[in-house]
């Protein structure tokens, strides 16, 4: 949109205290896109009080839709959504434009002092598709804006990858942004998570804000796997265990597994297009609970750099439990592994293993 070189200034009002959080969301254009930047202007990711600047990025078909988001955004009149103000020096002269948000094609502009990066953008899985089928597509991708995120991004931006394969576009981009720490960079493996949440909350008729730490191990895809072994509900007389409530093993190591790994599918089928709202949703949780910290006693599941924890394979990006603080994850280490979860957490790194070959296979 813009190819101008610039400068950018914060403006600063006087009754928010808090510096702006500038946040980067990548295929802005898209669906999610379009369910996310207003959830992030409103303060569902980073908190009521936490001013953001919103930086916009789509490819060149996609402009005139992205222009249409930002349109929207102005249009809404965010309290939260802070503008910045692009001094443009064009010899002695110099122009002052305020823009409501960065929204561009320009990759650098995009990336360019941002300090927490939603990577949405990339080919979606249509019906019949599996993730593996958008790799090539989605890879090259991720190389190549990886190196836009290392030079450019704030220094510590947090990123999370939610475009597909999600475990192994992270990688990637964090192969080829090797100063960005391997901690930095995380896929979602969130909106899994919630939606295990969800389905013990309908199975139980039980709130689903009562019910915590379910895990999603491994990748985002159908080999992950959903683990209630740690699992609780709140009642009226303390926590008890999930499986001590459903009281249905059979259900619980089958039909509710498959339910959750193929969730995504069930919603193609019936939307003919992917889930956007859950995952809008759901980016804003990983991104909330990493900067803000996770409950006293909770944890979520992220994909993270896997450092061998569990005996999973190590290099991948693979979806452990962790607790967030202090602006950190730490996977929550010491859990019990049955022998059923420990063919599935192997079944599901050896995924992850083989699409980071074939990831590299693609881009060599
Ligand atoms: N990890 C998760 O839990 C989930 C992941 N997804 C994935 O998220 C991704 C986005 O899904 P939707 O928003 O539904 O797709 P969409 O097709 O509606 O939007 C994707 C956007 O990315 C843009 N795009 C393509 N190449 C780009 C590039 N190089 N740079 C910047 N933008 C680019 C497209 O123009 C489009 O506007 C897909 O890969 C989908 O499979 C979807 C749901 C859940
Ligand atoms: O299945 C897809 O392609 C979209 C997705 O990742 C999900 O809904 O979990």
């Amino acid at each position: 949109m813009t190819s101008v070189r610039h400068r950018f200034v914060v403006l600063r009002s006087p009754s928010m205290a808090k510096e702006p959080v500038r946040v980067l969301v990548t295929g802005a254009a898209g669906q999610i896109g379009y369910a996310l930047v207003p959830m992030i202007a409103r303060g569902v990711m980073l908190g009521a009080d936490q001013p953001v600047i919103l930086h916009m990025l789509d490819i060149p078909p996609a402009e005139e839709a992205l222009n249409g988001v930002k349109m929207e955004l102005v249009d809404a009149a965010f309290p939260l959504l802070k503008g910045c103000i692009f001094i443009i020096m064009w010899f002695k002269f110099q122009m002052v434009l305020l823009r409501c948000v960065v929204a561009t094609t320009d990759v650098v502009e995009a990336c360019t002092g941002v300090n927490i990066a939603v990577m949405v953008g990339g080919f979606p899985r249509k019906e019949g598709m599996e993730r593996k089928d958008v790799m090539s597509k989605n890879v090259s991708i991720y190389k190549s804006q990886a190196s836009a995120l290392e030079q450019h991004a704030a220094p510590n931006c947090k990123v999370v990858v939610v475009a597909n394969p999600a475990n192994t576009n992270a990688l990637i981009l964090k192969e080829f942004a090797p100063s960005i720490p391997a901690k930095n960079i995380t896929c979602l493996t969130r909106l899994d998570h919630n939606r295990a949440l969800g389905q013990i909350s309908e199975k139980l008729n039980v709130q689903v804000s009562d019910v915590k730490n379910v895990i999603i191990w491994g990748n985002h895809s159908s080999t992950q796997y959903p683990d209630v072994n740690h699992a609780t509900v709140k009642t009226p007389s303390g926590e008890k265990p999930v499986r001590e409530l459903v009281k249905d093993d059979a259900w619980l190591n089958g039909e509710f597994i498959t339910t959750v790994q193929q969730r995504g599918a069930a919603i193609i089928k019936a939307r003919k297009l992917s889930s956007a709202l859950s995952a809008a949703s759901a980016a804003c949780d990983h991104i909330r609970d990493w900067v803000l910290g996770t409950p006293e006693g909770t944890w979520v599941s992220m994909g993270v750099y896997s450092d061998g924890s569990y005996n999973a394979p190590a290099g991948v990006i693979y979806s452990f439990p962790v607790t967030c603080g202090n602006g950190e994850w730490t996977i929550v280490q010491g859990l019990a592994i049955d022998e059923f979860s420990r063919k599935k957490l192997d079944l599901t790194g050896a995924e992850l293993t083989e699409e980071k070959e074939l990831a590299y296979s693609c881009l060599s």
